[in-house]
């Protein structure tokens, strides 16, 4: 039996959970007399089984990127619903037009995975700069022969250029983490110059000059209309023929088919994402045979610290929307 240990008790409010998640967020819940039901499973929801359920009623949907929040899963919930809170940064998959309108209060989790992300973005710069993943890859294939001096010749980040498109929580993590591999510049394009880039020593540059001046870009941006298919044909064009992408922000952010015809073609040297457009790709698509890429199953906040802290904050969201409140990642 839990009970309410501090503040005022939402006894009575029902919240539906879309998925398995760490039990720290729903402890959080239950501790404030919520009633909890979800779906236990790590697979996802089918959505007609997850409009059926919310005709029971729920005061709160917790969800995570893989529902979509539309106005048929909002009409099947009804007017008792009150709280959106997705388990994650992006919200693309919500219908935040539709959620206003029925004065449903939607929030996300937009600070606790910035540095799981950022590190993982490191990781995915230092496997491409040094090949890490052809070299595991020769060791299994039993290809590994003695020593030659001019085999699987990558490059060092110390000296080069690196630009950030989109110096958020994420981008910040992922520049003060680069700065310490003594680069020689660190510039960032954004929708405006943010005060704070002085603190990493990122300089704010137009979208052209990034592309033309940096050895490796990092993408850490959201997708919205002036981000979309940034990356594509024209940007590549204009990227150095040694230049590495990385993506850890959405997938939609670069035109996969042209990133693809940039990679067979040489007009850049190699990419690594970690989204992808749709999400998840499926197995026989075209991009799993684009020579130079590395894609990862959007892994880059898939740790057990960033995973429990973003379940603890996304159930203090819901309980700041059901008590009235604002909630800290309010949409
Ligand atoms: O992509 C993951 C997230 O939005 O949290």
């Amino acid at each position: 039996m839990f009970r309410c240990l501090c503040g005022q008790s939402l006894t009575g409010k029902r919240v539906y959970i879309t998925r398995r998640i760490p039990m720290a967020g729903i402890y959080v819940l239950l501790n404030k007399g919520i009633t909890v039901k979800s779906w236990a499973s790590d697979e996802i929801m089918p959505p007609e089984k997850l409009l059926e359920v919310l005709k029971d009623g729920f005061d709160g949907l917790l969800c995570t990127i893989a529902e979509n929040v539309n106005t048929e899963i909002l009409n099947a919930a009804g007017s008792q619903l009150k709280a959106v809170c997705t388990m994650s940064v992006g919200y693309e998959h919500l219908n935040l037009e539709e959620i206003k309108k029925r004065n449903i209060v939607a929030a996300n989790c937009s600070t606790v995975s910035s540095d799981c992300v950022s590190e993982f973005a490191l990781g995915l710069i230092l496997i491409m700069a040094r090949r890490l993943i052809e070299g595991y890859e020769a060791v299994k294939k039993k290809e590994w022969g003695p020593w030659k001096p001019m085999w699987l010749l990558g490059f060092e980040l110390i000296g080069k250029t690196i630009g950030i498109v989109g110096l958020g929580r994420i981008g910040f993590g992922i520049a003060e983490r680069v700065n310490a591999f003594k680069i020689s510049k660190l510039l960032y394009f954004d929708v405006r110059r943010c005060s704070y880039d002085k603190d990493v020593n990122a300089e704010f540059v137009t979208f052209d000059r990034l592309l033309a001046d940096c050895d490796v870009i990092c993408i850490s941006c959201n997708l919205t209309n002036e981000t979309k298919d940034m990356f594509n044909k024209a940007a590549f064009a204009k990227m150095k023929r040694t230049a590495c992408l990385i993506n850890v922000g959405r997938g939609g952010v670069v035109n996969q088919d042209d990133l693809s015809k940039a990679l067979n073609d040489d007009v850049i040297k190699c990419a690594a994402l970690d989204v992808t457009e749709p999400d998840p790709l499926p197995s026989d698509h075209p991009l799993h045979s684009t020579k130079n890429l590395i894609i990862t199953p959007h892994i880059a906040s898939s740790t057990w610290e960033a995973r429990n802290a973003m379940s603890e904050v996304a159930a203090n969201n819901m309980i700041a929307i059901l008590s009235g409140k604002d909630p800290a990642g309010k949409l």
